[in-house]
């Protein structure tokens, strides 16, 4: 169970994002003496937000770090203890039944996180001695609650802290669901999903690189700057930068600050964005002067990058059905000098009733999904989502579907992507789309450029079929399922 973790990586990845940033405040609030929290009291109270009111824990934390000023190596350690305590939270919970044999069930919320958070220490980073883990633990309960609180977190912790080379054992559980579930910290029906569609081996690699820190990548905007070029740019701004093995706009960075408030962000030389979410408008690979329409477009990564690839010649229609996520689409465009996108609001299941049938050459259908495919990011949804959720956006995405392809040209191409690894989400929407839609055709004619790197990594054969499901463990992306459809004449 244990392994060493860096402290110190997401908070790197978080902050290159511009999701973390220290506030900077007026004058006279140091004579004030405000009460400084800990790293700890921040992972916690941000644990407990996540808990009691579903926020996200990017957000969450984010506002949490900002208003705490902690300095660079405290704000790392509560960036870590998050996002490892969510991560790790079915097997932290099991090894704390192990030790609380009476009423864990109703332990409260907050002495739930402390325990959790502390375990998380104990168990998974090497780094913090347990008995500083233990201490600082008992202090927080001390000031938090009364002394009975106290008292058994002391307890339960010492014990945990006397019993750890047995606790950190690997689970050698003889069902592969159960073994995997709690060696990787899943939930059992996901993980007996992905044994069903993958197998027991990928199964197990996505439930581990679902666990590892992203890697912060952005996207080249090759109208205003070459990938050589935004290289050297940020090699000289102290960035370690590198040239992704993925596709010939993306830029691997590490190292340096935050890359949103960079200079060549704000002048529209690059936006932030996935590799594998990059790889979306290029196979859709739109010339310019096309008619395009972007059903679920906000915040507009995909958008801006097909207004891109079109040399900003011809129509973007970015559609969300969320109107403050409009401004969003807009600010992108702007700050990338596009100017062919026109952001627009509404349903994308009434699209066929606001554009004429038939008018686009071609229409990407981004759908909204589960997301199992961004745990790394968002590893709450691990606990959140439930099996009936998948369900239902399956259901959404299939009636999606249907409208966008109303709106195709003959001879066009609908493009549809998920950021999940669901295969009722992926496969069997387009399966199921095809056996009702016989004027369209998956289409294998992808740029090579998309192709090469998916041929050289195994991730498509000679099978190739139109369509691409990328796993996380393949390139440390998302993962993302893509599919292209040809519209017949
Ligand atoms: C996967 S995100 C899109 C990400 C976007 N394509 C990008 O690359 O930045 C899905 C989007 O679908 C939008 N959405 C959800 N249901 C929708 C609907 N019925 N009609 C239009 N948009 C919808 C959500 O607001 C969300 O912004």
């Amino acid at each position: 169970m244990a392994q060493r973790r860096q402290i110190t990586f997401r908070h790197r990845f978080w902050r290159r994002c511009g999701l973390i940033g220290r506030k900077h405040r007026s004058g006279g609030r140091e004579n004030q003496q405000p009460k400084r929290l800990t790293s700890r009291e921040v992972a916690l109270n941000t644990l407990i937000k996540v808990a009691e009111a579903g926020a996200y824990s990017n957000l969450q934390l984010n506002r949490a770090l900002q208003d705490a000023e902690l300095s660079r190596q405290d704000a790392g350690l509560a960036t870590e203890l998050v996002y490892g305590t969510i991560q790790f939270q079915r097997t932290l919970d099991d090894t704390l039944r192990k030790l609380i044999t009476k009423g864990f069930d109703k332990i409260s919320p907050w002495v739930l996180s402390l325990l959790r958070l502390s375990a998380y220490q104990m168990l998974y980073l090497d780094r913090i001695p347990p008995h500083a883990a233990v201490n600082e633990a008992v202090q927080i309960a001390k000031r938090r609650g009364h002394s009975g609180i106290s008292g058994m977190v002391n307890g339960v912790l010492r014990n945990m802290e006397r019993q750890l080379a047995d606790l950190k054992r690997p689970n050698d559980d003889q069902d592969p669901i159960t073994r995997i579930g709690l060696t990787h910290s899943y939930p059992n029906w996901l993980v007996k999903r992905w044994i069903k569609v993958y197998g027991e081996e990928k199964a197990e690699a996505i439930c581990a690189a679902g666990n590892n820190p992203p890697h912060a990548s952005l996207r080249v905007n090759l109208l205003r700057i070459s990938r050589e070029k935004a290289l050297e740019l940020l090699a000289g701004a102290g960035y370690e930068a590198m040239p992704s093995p993925l596709t010939p706009y993306g830029i691997i960075v590490s190292g340096g600050g935050n890359l949103a408030a960079a200079d060549g962000y704000g002048k529209g030389l690059w936006s932030l964005q996935d590799e594998s979410s990059m790889l979306v408008a290029e196979v859709c690979a739109p010339a310019p002067g096309m008619r395009v329409l972007d059903c679920c477009a906000a915040p507009g990564g995909k958008t801006s990058h097909l207004a891109e690839l079109m040399n900003n010649e011809g129509a973007v229609i970015a559609n969300d059905v969320h109107p403050h996520k409009r401004n969003l689409v807009e600010e992108q465009a702007q700050r990338l000098g596009l100017t062919i996108v026109e952001a627009v609001t509404g349903d994308a299941l009434e699209l066929a009733l606001r554009f004429n049938a038939d008018s686009f050459d071609l229409v990407l259908l981004d759908a909204p999904c589960s997301g199992f495919g961004v745990i790394r990011r968002k590893p709450e949804i691990k606990w959140t989502k439930k099996v009936e959720d998948v369900s239902a956006i399956a259901d959404l995405q299939s009636r999606l579907i249907k409208e966008a392809a109303k709106l195709v040209k003959p001879g066009g191409t609908l493009v549809y992507s998920t950021c999940t690894i669901e295969r009722q989400e992926n496969e069997d929407q387009i399966e199921s789309f095809l056996r009702e839609h016989h004027s369209f055709e998956l289409d294998t004619d992808w740029p090579g450029n998309v192709l090469e790197p998916l041929r050289l990594a195994g991730v498509i054969g000679d099978s190739f079929d139109g369509s691409v499901q990328l796993l996380p463990q393949h390139f440390g992306s998302d993962g993302f399922f893509i599919a292209r459809l040809k519209r017949k004449q």
